[in-house]
C-alpha cells in the first residue's frame, strides 16, 4: 500500500502555493476539533476534505476563513499570514477579498426579502465604495447562469439550486482567490447538485479561483477536485491525487468511508470488513 500519511503532515513551505496551512491546531475544552493539519492547495486547484460527521472539516474551514480562531498553526495565501493578526474592519475585508465561503444552506445565509440586485449591491458596496454596481451584477448574474430576470427575484422565491447559484455570485463578487465550499451542494437533489457541480467546474476554469471543498460525499470528491486530504477525529490520516486516494484508499478508515459508498454490485458487509479493520489498525496504534 503506498504512504500517503507522511506526505502531507508537513508539507515543503512552497513559493507557488496559493493556500498554505500549517500544523493547524483548534481545541473545545477536551476535543481536539483540529490536530495538526498541514496542507497546500496550488493557484487555481481544487482540494477534498473529507470526513465524517465530527472530524474537523468544518473546523479547519472556518479557521480558513476567519470564522474561528487556532490554538496554533498558519494560514497563508500568497505567502501572506491570512489568521491571526489584524481584528479591523480593513483587516477583515482585505481578508473576505481573498477567501469567501459558501455554506450548504443559502436560506441561512442570504437575507429571504432582499432582491438578489440587493444581496450583491451590498457586498459590492462594502468592498468596492464609490462605484457603480449595475453592470457588475448583471456579469456576476450572467457567470452564475441566472438570467437579469433574477435580480428582482428575492431568494425565497427561488428554487435551492437558484439560491445556491446567488450564494456562489455574492461569493465571486470579490474576486477571491479562494472559495471554500461546505457542504454547499449536500442540500441539493441530485440532478441540481450536478448542475452546480458543472457551474463550479467552468468558473474554475474562467477565473483560476481555487476551491477547498468541505463534504462527506465522496461522489462531489471524485468529480471537482485534483487532490484530496481525508480527516479523522481532527488529524489527517490520508492524503494524495484524489483518484488514487479514491480508487486504492491507503487508510483503513478512508477504505471504511469508500466501502459505506453504495455502487452497483456493492455488497454492505464491505462495510463490517472495513469497520474490523480500522478497529484493528486503532488497537495496533494505541
Ligand atoms: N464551537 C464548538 N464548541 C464545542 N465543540 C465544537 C465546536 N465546534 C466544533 N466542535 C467539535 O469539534 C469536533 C469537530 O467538529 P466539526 O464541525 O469541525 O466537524 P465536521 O467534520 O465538520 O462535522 P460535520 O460534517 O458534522 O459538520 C466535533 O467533535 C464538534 O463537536
Amino acid at each position: 500500500m503506498p504512504d500517503r500519511t507522511s506526505a502531507t503532515a508537513a508539507p515543503a513551505a512552497s513559493p507557488e502555493a496559493l493556500l498554505e496551512v500549517t500544523g493547524l491546531c483548534r481545541s473545545f475544552g477536551d476535543v481536539r476539533a483540529v490536530d495538526d493539519v498541514s496542507f497546500v492547495l496550488p493557484p487555481g486547484g481544487s482540494l477534498g476534505i473529507v470526513g465524517e460527521s465530527g472530524s474537523g472539516k468544518t473546523t479547519t474551514a472556518r479557521i480558513i476563513v476567519g470564522l474561528e480562531r487556532a490554538d496554533s498553526g498558519t494560514v497563508r495565501v500568497r505567502g501572506q499570514a491570512h489568521n491571526g493578526t489584524g481584528r479591523g474592519r480593513a483587516a477583515r475585508l482585505a481578508r473576505a477579498r481573498r477567501v469567501q465561503m459558501v455554506f450548504q444552506d443559502p436560506y441561512l445565509s442570504l437575507d429571504p426579502r432582499a432582491p438578489v440586485r440587493a444581496v450583491l449591491a451590498e457586498t459590492l458596496k462594502l468592498h468596492f465604495p464609490g462605484t457603480d454596481h449595475d453592470a457588475r451584477i448583471h456579469e456576476l448574474l450572467d457567470q452564475v447562469g441566472l438570467g437579469a430576470r433574477a435580480a428582482d427575484a428575492r431568494p425565497r422565491e427561488l428554487s435551492g439550486g437558484q439560491r445556491q447559484r446567488v450564494a456562489i455570485a455574492r461569493a465571486l463578487a470579490v474576486r477571491p482567490e479562494v472559495l471554500v465550499l461546505d457542504e454547499a451542494v449536500a442540500a441539493l437533489d441530485v440532478s441540481v447538485q450536478a448542475q452546480i457541480l458543472n457551474l463550479l467546474a467552468d468558473i474554475r476554469e474562467e477565473t483560476a479561483v481555487g476551491y477547498l471543498f468541505i463534504t462527506h460525499d465522496l461522489g462531489v470528491v471524485r468529480c471537482v477536485t485534483d487532490d484530496v486530504i481525508v480527516m479523522r477525529s481532527g488529524r489527517i490520516v490520508e492524503a494524495g491525487r484524489t483518484g488514487e486516494v479514491l480508487g486504492r484508499p491507503a487508510h483503513p478508515y478512508t477504505r471504511l468511508l469508500s466501502a459505506s459508498v453504495p455502487r452497483p454490485g456493492w455488497d454492505p458487509r464491505a462495510i463490517g470488513a472495513a469497520r474490523r479493520a480500522l478497529a484493528e489498525e486503532d488497537a495496533a496504534a494505541s
